[in-house]
């Protein structure tokens, strides 16, 4: 028995492979952090800076670089080079001049996607049966650049509804995780019912490759992304009528006629909140409609609310 025990260079070298893996780990949670949105690039580097044997300070610049949405091996290899750089750099182990480079070239991508950004997340909201998902799921099949979010919901699957397509069906339990670990954009209980939230990991990624992306979100869930994002553009669907927004919601036929009689009241608020949202649509057409959101996603000259 005895002689398995570890002798002290083994106990060392487990130590030392120990702490290996824990640092490893350490620098993927910083790296999943740029990726996911949840800090900057220039947080990091701010880190590293201040911290040079630090998690952030080890991470190396390549791999900094990879973890920042939208830039790819490719793209990681022509910045090094640009920047003067040489692979086996860490961030802690950086010149000042190198640094002042890396920093300068952060800022001014940042302040160029936010340029570029600016009119390509919209929210699209409304009353009940105004016909959202109709015109989402138009968007979806007719304007495959557009970027759908996809909501997690602790609704039940209706039929025809498909995991991951419709939504991410979820317990409570796994919600409340998302909300704890900050993963959701903005979210909210619709309905007096179900809990609704925006994965912000996929609309950072969408964003950050330039496309546009669209969220089809009650209006609670609207006014916390303009918090969040006040570059979103705000679309409120309109019915051509009140008459016709109850035949809508009857005719879908999804309420028992309690629930319906709920949402149109709270339909009466909704619709007063309209004043709120820099865009409104009037949902007669459900192609027409479509075109007029995604006319709103790149063209700065849309017509805005007085
Ligand atoms: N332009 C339109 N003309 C006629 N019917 C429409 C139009 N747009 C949608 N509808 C119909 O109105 C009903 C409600 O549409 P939809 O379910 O898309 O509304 P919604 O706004 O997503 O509702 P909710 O917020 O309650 O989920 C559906 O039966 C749909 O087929
Ligand atoms: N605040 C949020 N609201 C959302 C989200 N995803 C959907 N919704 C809204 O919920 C209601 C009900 O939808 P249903 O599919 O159960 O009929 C509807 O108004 C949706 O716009 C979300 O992520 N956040």
């Amino acid at each position: 028995m005895a002689e398995n025990r570890p002798t002290p260079p083994d106990v060392d070298r487990v130590a030392a492979s120990r702490a290996a893996v824990a640092a490893r780990r350490a620098r993927a949670a910083v790296k999943g952090q740029i990726a996911h949105g949840k800090r900057t690039a220039l947080e990091v580097l701010s880190a590293a800076t201040e911290s040079p044997e630090g998690v952030e300070g080890r991470l190396r610049v390549t791999e900094f670089l990879i973890s920042i949405p939208a830039i790819g091996v490719t793209k990681m290899h022509r910045i090094m080079d640009k920047l003067e750089i040489s692979p086996s750099k860490r961030l802690g182990g950086l010149g000042k001049h190198q640094r002042d480079r890396l920093r300068d070239f952060l800022t001014e991508r940042t302040m160029s996607r936010r340029r570029d950004s600016s009119a390509k997340l919209v929210v699209l909201a409304g009353p009940t049966a105004v016909g959202k998902g109709t015109v989402a799921a138009y968007i979806r099949q007719h304007y495959p650049d557009v970027h759908l979010s996809v909501s997690a919901t602790t609704r039940a699957p209706r039929p025809g509804e498909t995991e991951g397509v419709s939504y991410f069906f979820v317990d409570d339990a796994e919600f409340d995780r998302m909300v704890e670990t900050e993963e959701l954009l903005e979210w909210a209980t619709v309905h007096n019912a179900s809990r609704y939230g925006t994965p912000r990991g996929p609309v950072a990624e969408a964003l950050a490759q330039g496309h546009s992306v669209l969220l089809e979100i009650d209006i609670q869930g609207a006014r916390a992304v303009r918090r969040a994002m006040p570059e979103a553009r705000l679309v409120f669907l309109l019915p051509p009528s009140w008459d016709e927004l109850v035949r809508r919601l009857i005719g879908r036929g999804t309420e028992t006629p309690a629930e319906q009689a709920r949402r149109l009241e709270t339909a009466k608020l909704e619709l007063a909140a309209q004043g709120e949202f820099d865009h409104r649509v009037v949902n007669h057409d459900v192609g027409e409609a479509a075109r007029e959101v995604v006319d709103l996603m790149n063209l700065r000259t849309a017509p805005l609310l007085p």
